[in-house]
Formats: C-alpha cells, structure tokens, sequence
C-alpha cells in the first residue's frame, strides 16, 4: 500500500516508520523544511530511543522517504494520514487550523480513490468536517477514517509495534477492508467502529488514565495524614484485575503534550452539548494542585526558600523523552524562583527545551545530578531518568550543604534512605522509614 504521513512530529514520524516496517511504501511529509532535511540526513527531530535505527533500515530498504511536497506524494497514495498538531486554543478547545489546512492541501491533490484518515487527537465531528473540506474541493472519489493513536512518548516505538489494541472508526466497508489489512500485521485487537465513536474513545481513554492518576495522588495525599504508603495502596489495588496496576503511580501529576490538552479539550467538547464533566474538572484541579505538594514539602522542610539553592532533577514530563510540554518542571521551578530560591537544575535531555520555554538568571544548569546536589539546601525529583534513580545516595548527600530529599516520584526504597542521613520526603508514603514497615517484594 502506499501511504503518504502528513507531519512529522511523534506521531507521524513513529506511524510512518511502523507502516513502512510492515511492508507498505511510505512518505513522510513536513511543512518544515529543517525537519525534512534532518530526516534526509539520516538525524532524528525528536528523543524517542530505538527510532533511528528502525527509520534507517526502512529508508535504506526503499520503503520509507521523506519530503516538504505534499502535492507531489498525495496523488500517488491509497492512503493519506493526518498526523498535525492540535494544540490548545486559550478556551481548552483543539486548535483545528491544522487539520482543516492538511485537507484542503489534500483535496487539492488527490488523484483517484483514497482513504483519508486522521490520526491526530480530534473532537468529535473533526472527520465530518474534513469530509466536507475535501468534498468541497475536490470530485475524486475519497473516503475519510479516523484512526486514533495511542503510544507514549519514550515507549514510542514498543507501543506502535505491541499494540494494546488500535480503533478504526469508518463508514463504508471499503475503507474498512483497507484499514483492517493495513492494521492485521500489528494486532488481532482491532476496534472498528463508526467515526464519531473512533475520536471519543481517544479522549475518553486519555481522560481515564488522567483520572487514575489524580485518583491516586489523591489517595497519596490521605496517605501522608494517615500514615499509610501509597506504594503498598495501590500494589493492592492493582491486583484485582478489574482496577488493574497501570497507571497508579503517584507523583507531582501528569503532564506532557497529551492529557493536560486531551482533558481540557473533553471538558469543553462536553460543555459544548451543555454537559458539565464535573468528574474530569476534579482530575484537573487534583493534577494543578498536587504540583504544589513539591513546595509545600520544601516549605515544611526548609521553612523559607529565599536564599536557598535547591536542585530540580530532572526537567522533562517524564524519563526518555526531551519534551517538557507541560511538565510540572514549567510550573514548579518558576514558582522556586518567585520564592526567591535559587535553583540548579539538571536533564539528562530536556534542559535545552526547558531553557526555551523559562529562561531566569536565578536558575543554573547542572552537568549531572551530583554536580546539581552540590552545596544545595534540598533537592526536588521531578522526573523518574534512570541516572536519578540508579545515583548514589550517600555520594549525593555528602555534596549538599543541607540533607533535604524530595522524591515526587517515589523512586527510592526503604533500605536506600535508612543507608543515609537524608531527611526524606515522598508523595505519599509516610510509613515507608518506620522500623515496623515491612514489605515482601
Ligand atoms: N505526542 C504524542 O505522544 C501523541 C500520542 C498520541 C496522539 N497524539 C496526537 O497526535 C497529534 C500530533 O501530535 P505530535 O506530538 O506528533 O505533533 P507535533 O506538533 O509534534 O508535530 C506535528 C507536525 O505536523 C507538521 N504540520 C502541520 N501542518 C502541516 C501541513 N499542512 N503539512 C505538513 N506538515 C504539517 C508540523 O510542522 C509538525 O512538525 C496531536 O493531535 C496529538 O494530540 C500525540
Ligand atoms: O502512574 C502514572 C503514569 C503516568 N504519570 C504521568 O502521566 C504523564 C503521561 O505519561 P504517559 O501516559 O506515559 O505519557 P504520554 O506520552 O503523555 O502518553 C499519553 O498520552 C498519549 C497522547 O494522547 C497517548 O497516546 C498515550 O496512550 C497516553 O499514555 C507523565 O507526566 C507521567 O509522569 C503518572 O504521574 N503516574
């Protein structure tokens, strides 16, 4: 099949390499033309571990190419996917520009029957206004799909190879013969179902994702009053198969370009039908606060921030990827700042983007995470990298000038900090350092 991937960002780039992967003839498309040229040459725009190597071998065997000329691959195409941003509008509501421009560049240039699909995260009827761009456009016979994705960034790849299902939302069966011969090679679990229905499952699996999140932090929370471990909560939670142990982590909140966005976005889709979604607004008001809990922990520790060196690791949203749209970095270290802290931070990746998007004189960058601890009153752990994680902890407490420990993300186990003197302070498992904790692993 040929297939032609309009936007290279994480999701065209990953769906066009795993398309191409499975033997199908792809171009990726990009109206950037620094993007382009770096995937001609081989370089990869975004961190994503285990792209590069599988994107070479596709280009290198003829099946996968790139280019900033839309109009010179669409009409050769039995496929044409929409992979555009959707950013938030001040509203909460998608950002459709994106969308609507990519169909009316299609429209411009289809050549015979083709099926156009959107894989972007869209509100529900965004593939009922694209059909009727392209209609109006165009009198080449077409069909439109919507085809949701669902991977993760830092996993990326796993993910678009080891679906846990993938959802196809058409309405002739012609396009679902195609959609279904093109998805068969990833997964048995297809979900095929009509198009409104396709783009409310996205949003509706982002959002209950969110909502587990904030769930737990909440639960977290508890946990600190009571003197309970939130750890061992949801160890026993998950266990029972109808709650399930993904994605009860508790931390400083989700943050990332998809379910800050997605669920905003859910918020106002349902307010546009006079809905109120009172449950999700909880989720985002629980994610916004449970930011602060960072500060507050410092507070309590440290009673005053001014003056005080505190190290940030880690920058991006989360590990194994350089994207801090909307990481609680974005928030927490501006607010160090108002505090008149002064913070040394340290990413493994993402402290170039960090710096684009919250440049200060009080904040300074570290080349690791020991250099970072050096001389500071506190650290923050922000974002779970490995090299946080795996770091010594007596090395590190040797460095600071005061032995404070933040762990928002609930990294480091019992017998880690009973092996220092660091006044360790997690979310949400205050049981954790008492001699009569004990967990079989
Ligand atoms: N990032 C993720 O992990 C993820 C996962 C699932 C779904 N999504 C959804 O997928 C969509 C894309 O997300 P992303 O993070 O990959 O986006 P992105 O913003 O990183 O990349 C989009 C790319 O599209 C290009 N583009 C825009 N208009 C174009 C046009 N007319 N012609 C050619 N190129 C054009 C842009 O230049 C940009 O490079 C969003 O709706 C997002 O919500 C994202
Ligand atoms: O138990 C958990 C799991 C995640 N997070 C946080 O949640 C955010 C999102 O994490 P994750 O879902 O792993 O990353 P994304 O790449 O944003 O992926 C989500 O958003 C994508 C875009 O829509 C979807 O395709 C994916 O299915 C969905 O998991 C991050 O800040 C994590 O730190 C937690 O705090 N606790």
């Amino acid at each position: 099949m040929k297939i032609t991937v309009i936007g290279t960002g994480y999701v065209g780039l990953v769906s066009g390499v795993c398309f191409a992967e499975v033997g199908n003839t792809v171009t990726c498309v990009d109206k950037i033309p620094a993007k382009i040229e770096t995937l001609k040459n081989g370089g990869v725009p975004i961190y994503e571990p285990g792209l590069q190597e599988i994107m070479l071998r596709n280009v290198e065997e003829g099946r996968l190419s790139f280019t900033t000329d839309l109009s010179a691959s669409v009409p050769d195409s039995d496929l044409v996917i929409i992979a555009v941003g959707t950013p938030p509008l001040p509203s909460g509501e998608a950002n459709l520009e994106y969308i609507e421009a990519a169909a009316r560049e299609i429209a411009l240039s289809i050549n015979g029957y083709t099926v156009v699909a959107v894989k972007s995260t869209v509100p529900v009827g965004t593939n009922e206004r694209v059909n009727s761009i392209i209609a109006s456009l165009t009198d080449q016979p077409f069909a439109t799909a919507s085809m949701p994705e669902f991977l993760r960034e830092g996993s990326a790849v796993k993910d678009a190879f080891n679906p846990d299902r993938l959802v196809i939302g058409v309405e002739t069966q012609q396009a679902a013969d195609m959609l279904i011969a093109l998805h068969r090679p990833l997964t048995e679990n297809l979900v095929i179902t009509d198009i409104r229905s396709a783009e409310m499952i996205k949003y509706a699996s982002n959002a209950f994702l969110a909502t587990k999140i904030s769930f737990i932090n909440e639960i977290a929370n508890i946990c600190d009053k009571v003197g309970a471990d939130v750890d061992q909560v949801a160890k026993g939670m998950g266990m029972d198969r109808r709650i399930g142990a993904s994605f009860l982590n508790a931390g400083i909140g989700y943050g990332g370009s998809c379910f800050p966005k997605d669920t905003h976005a859910l918020i106002q889709i349902a307010g546009n039908v006079e809905y109120d979604f009172k449950l999700l607004k909880s989720v985002v008001e629980v994610n916004q606060s449970q930011r602060w809990a960072v500060i507050d922990k410092l507070l309590d520790s440290l009673g005053t921030l001014s003056g005080k060196k505190i190290a940030v690791w880690g920058l991006a949203f989360k590990p194994d990827t350089d994207d801090v749209r909307d990481a609680p970095s974005l928030e927490i270290v501006p607010k160090l700042v108002e505090f008149g802290a002064l913070p040394q931070v340290f990413d493994p990746v993402a402290a170039d983007n960090f710096r684009r998007e919250y440049d200060h004189p009080s904040v300074t960058y570290a080349e690791n995470a020991i250099e970072a601890a050096r001389g500071c009153d506190a650290i923050c752990l922000l974002t779970e990298w490995g090299e946080f994680v795996n770091v010594d902890l007596v090395e590190v407490q040797a460095v600071m000038n005061n032995p404070v420990l933040i762990d928002g993300r609930n990294v480091y186990s019992a017998d880690r900090i009973k092996a220092t003197g660091l006044d360790y302070h997690s979310m949400g498992r205050p049981a954790l350092l008492r001699d009569s904790f004990i967990v079989a692993n």
